[in-house]
């Protein structure tokens, strides 16, 4: 047994004894020895000891899954990490995880403090490039590729490496990716030892749509598998030298001719495919030959794959377990949270699906999102009217601003961290020209598991900062229902409603969502008259869910005999100035709290109080997430973290009215200990 793993420093591996050839393995250097068959067992192994540990951990096992062949072929071909293997989302990568070095720390997956559910600079030196974001990796891979080519000179052994690339039939489908191969065969030396790998699977998170997908099934219906006898003859055209070259090339121009060619070739791509993604032997073979090659020029390998390959329950899954909750091993089943209240994603969808019945202007817009945006349902009631325009964020901004231009009530939703995408987009092509484009934008704020990548952090601020839009931020859901019904009917310019990954509070929801008035808040509690000491009170003016922890606070601060004044910001913009002034001449302190990045509510309202002179006699205290970017945790845990829990907010009120603290009670405890 391998001394590493049986060191008693390390966590111990439930599974130690159980994988013969994968206990052996320490690092990808153990595998380049192997046979062949060997590597088929290691990835029998590799796949039941990823389905062990995901079953305890939860995260996106179907991708996993469908790439534990290619994954064991990749690190026995490749000399990685000098050979740099970068994963296109990286939530595919849990198999190249337990491969290099971290099988001990798996099922700390996505848990407090343990290993990410993507790759990550940080966690490995086999993780050349963070990602999460999709259609990154061409791009990435080519950098690497002209850099190891412009250091050579200084380091002859760059001169060998190679990059792969590997990138999802759905994430092919992106801008970047395009970008990154019209790029590639043009961009001077170095390219050519890229080799993308496509990972065709055949879906998405749901199945893909579009063109492209159309176009790879094409291809892989109208050639079968690459036999081993056909890649030799292939490869063999790899001679050196003018002559040859141009051989080469006749031969490609021959064969696209009778094969009609590829959109990989015509933009300069070696193609190869397709291969059986799943046949260790033919993957090995091809994977050296194309290490091996010279003079290729940046290559494309189409391998063919199924997503949840090898577990029944994925495979036959609408979804292919894209991503999972904690699950039984035997039968599958996945288990199930307490039933809570439905979540502000089901809210928004249902109330638009309502709304539409009898408003066929409203039309709706996903980047490939369909369950997550909670647009599946609306796509039931009205096909006609929903669009699913694969990744491409960008796309669907601008798509929904041409349907803005002509009379009808596009809503595009998108998560907060992927809107960033399409930021020119959203500024430019919306904004500016004053387009009524609705931006539902889901998983504002914390999203727990998925951490830092995933945050909505930020579209307070670059939203905010963008010349007449209109941001609404709803409490609760009945207020996202209001906001929904508020932003269907505002045809005045761009409008934007953002909410947090989650259950609702469970409230009793209205029949229908009322229109608001725009820029208004509202108070919800206010200040008993004699409430504290004479410093005047506190006012918590809270934007989004962070209302509920605003209330909590003000009990506690109930405690202290104060009684602060709590208020529903509603709009992040614009503000509502009159409740703001309100706020800051009759109380003492006034706080902000809001689920975002500094730079947004807080700002907004700071630089109001700033113009008017009012911040000169309100203690004014922003309650932003903090200026580093927090880590996946249960979502409670990470506000917590970010101070912006209920404790933190009395703390935040008992430090600026600054008397009477340690007389009534000491501070409360917060994630960072008592604040003194
Ligand atoms: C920019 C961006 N938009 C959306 C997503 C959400 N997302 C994550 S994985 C995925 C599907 C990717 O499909 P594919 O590349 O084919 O990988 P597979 O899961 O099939 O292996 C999507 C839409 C994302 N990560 N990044
Ligand atoms: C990998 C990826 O980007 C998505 O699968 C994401 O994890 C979905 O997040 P939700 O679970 O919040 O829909
Ligand atoms: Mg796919």
């Amino acid at each position: 047994m391998d001394a590493n793993i049986m060191d008693q420093t390390r966590p111990a591996i439930p599974t130690l004894g159980r994988y013969p050839q994968l206990d052996r393995v320490r690092a990808p250097h153990d595998l380049r020895n192997l046979s062949v068959e060997q590597l088929r067992q290691l990835a029998d192994e590799l796949r039941s000891e990823t389905i062990d540990a995901v079953s305890t951990t939860g995260g996106h096992l179907g991708a996993s899954l469908g790439v534990v062949e290619l994954t064991v072929a990749l690190h026995a071909v490749f000399d990685t990490p000098d050979d740099r293997v970068i994963w296109d989302v990286g939530h595919q990568a849990y198999p190249h995880k337990i491969l290099t070095g971290r099988r001990e720390r798996i099922r700390t997956l996505r848990q407090p403090g343990g290993l990410s559910g993507f790759t990550r600079r940080s966690e490995s030196e086999y993780d050349p490039f963070g990602a999460a974001h999709s259609s990154t990796s061409i791009s990435a891979g080519l950098g690497m590729a002209v850099a190891h080519h412009l250091r050579a000179e200084e380091d002859p052994s760059y001169r060998e490496r190679n990059v792969i690339a590997v990138i999802g039939d759905g994430s092919i489908s992106a801008g970047m990716a395009y970008e990154a191969m019209n790029n590639a065969s043009h961009c001077g030396p170095g390219a050519e030892r890229l080799i993308v790998v496509l990972n065709d699977n055949e879906m998405s998170i749901a199945p893909p749509v579009g063109a492209m997908s159309s176009y790879l099934s094409r291809l892989m219906s109208s050639r079968k598998f690459l036999s081993l006898r056909e890649l030799a003859a292939k490869m063999a055209k790899r001679l050196p030298g003018r002559l040859e070259r141009t051989a080469k090339k006749a031969d490609e121009y021959a064969r696209g001719i009778m094969t009609g060619g590829t959109l990989f070739e015509e933009l300069g791509f070696y193609y190869v495919g397709p291969v059986d993604g799943h046949d260790m032997n033919q993957l090995v073979h091809i994977l050296r030959n194309l290490r091996d090659a010279e003079d290729v020029g940046p290559v494309l390998l189409h391998v063919i794959t199924e997503k949840g390959h090898g577990y029944k329950p994925a495979e036959s899954a609408g979804d292919k377990y894209h991503a999972v909750s904690k699950f039984n091993v035997v039968t599958g089943e996945q288990k199930k949270g307490p039933s809570g209240p439905p979540s502000y994603t089901s809210v928004f969808a249902k109330e638009l699906v309502r709304q539409a019945a009898t408003d066929d202007k409203i039309v709706t817009i996903t980047a490939a999102m369909p369950s997550g945006t909670g647009l599946d349902k609306f796509a039931k009631a009205y096909p006609d009217r929903f669009f699913d325009v694969g990744i491409a964020e960008q796309h669907a901004v601008t798509f929904a601003a041409g349907m803005a231009t002509e009379g009808l009530r596009p809503f595009c939703a998108i998560y907060s961290s992927f809107l960033q995408r399409a930021y020119d987009q959203v500024m430019h092509d919306v904004v500016l020209q004053k387009l009524p484009v609705r931006f539902a934008i889901d998983r504002a704020g914390l999203v727990g598991a998925d951490g830092a990548t995933h945050a909505g952090s930020f579209d307070i601020a670059y939203l905010g900062c963008l010349p007449g839009i209109t941001l609404m931020a709803p409490s609760t859901e009945v207020e996202l229902m209001h906001m929904t019904a508020t932003a269907i009917a505002f045809d005045e310019g761009p409008i934007g409603l953002r909410y947090p990954r989650g259950a609702g509070l469970g409230l009793a929801l209205p029949a229908a969502g009322e229109v608001l008035e725009i820029g208004r808040g509202r108070i919800v509690r206010e200040m008993a008259r004699q409430s504290g000491p004479e410093q005047g009170g506190i006012a918590i003016l809270s934007l989004g869910p962070r209302l509920e922890h605003a209330l909590k606070a003000a009990d506690m601060l109930a405690a202290h005999g104060l009684s602060p004044t709590v208020a529903d910001a509603r709009f992040a913009k614009p503000i509502d100035t009159a409740l703001v002034e309100q706020l800051a001449r009759n109380h003492a302190v006034l706080i902000t709290i809001e689920e975002g990045s500094v730079g947004g509510f807080a700002s907004f309202v700071m630089t109001h109080l700033a113009r008017t002179g009012l911040l000169d006699r309100v203690r004014f205290r922003p309650m932003t997430l903090p200026d580093r970017f927090i880590d996946h945790n249960t979502q409670d845990a990470q506000y917590i973290e970010a101070g912006l829990d209920a404790a933190a907010i009395t703390n935040t009120a008992l430090e600026a009215l600054g008397v009477g603290i340690s007389m009534t009670q000491p501070l409360l405890k917060t994630a960072n200990g008592p604040k003194s």
